[in-house]
């Protein structure tokens, strides 16, 4: 089976990337299977430049193909808060609890018309010798008054998906993995994707 390593430490992006390779016969490592492996500074200003950063610093590092995926939450009744900030935005130590609980704070007394949101990811393609390639998707919704969920990770127990009657949290990994920012931008790489596994190293 071919393999690819995606430049991510957050085990929850990990099941997803797995899922979503997994049906395109390609088996993920994540930076979790490299204990050892340097953090990457997160610098950018935008989810397409840390993309970039942390997949040129691994495919760097592995001296092979990397993907990395940057992504997070923009409200807009907070002018696109978190944002690039959404892991950190509580605090360093990257909690989810706190980091809902600080937005959920945010936007007391915002009323349901006003609390849309969207998440964003942005996927860098970096192999040694090559341009990298960035993708990006999005997928909308509205932050709900109260968690609810207890599936995916990070911000979803309070994304609401009209469409859906239900929070990110309370679809299946396979209902999600079919409208999430991350399933779209990696449908934006699929063109590529035999070159991206069979490229030359
Ligand atoms: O599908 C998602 N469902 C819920 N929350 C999500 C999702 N996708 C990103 N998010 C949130 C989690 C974290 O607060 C931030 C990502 O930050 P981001 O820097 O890209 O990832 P990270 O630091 O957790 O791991 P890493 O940099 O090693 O990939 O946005
Ligand atoms: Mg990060």
């Amino acid at each position: 089976m071919k393999q690819v390593i995606i430049a991510t430490k957050n085990a929850g992006k990990a099941r997803e990337f797995q899922a979503l390779l997994g049906k395109r016969g390609v088996e993920v490592k994540s930076l979790l299977d490299f204990p050892n492996c340097p953090d990457v500074e997160e610098t950018g200003n935008t989810f397409a430049e840390n993309a970039i950063l942390k997949a040129e610093a691994m495919a760097r590092y592995f001296n092979t193909t990397v993907i990395a995926d940057d992504s997070g939450l923009s409200i807009d009744a907070l002018g696109g808060r978190p944002g690039v900030y959404s892991a950190r935005y509580a605090g360093e130590e990257k909690n989810d609890q706190k980091n809902i609980a600080k937005v959920l704070s945010e936007l007391e007394g915002v009323p349901f018309a006003k609390r849309t949101a969207r998440f964003h990811c942005a996927l860098a393609v970096a192999a040694p010798g090559r341009r990298t390639a960035v993708v990006e998707g999005t997928c909308e919704g509205y932050i709900a008054e109260k968690p609810q969920g207890e599936n995916g990770f990070g911000y979803d127990p309070i994304f609401y998906i009209p469409q859906k009657g239900k929070t990110m949290a309370q679809l299946s990994a396979e209902e999600k993995n079919q409208i999430s920012h991350r399933a779209k931008a990696l449908e934006k790489l699929d063109k590529q994707w035999d070159e991206i596994i069979n490229g030359k190293e």
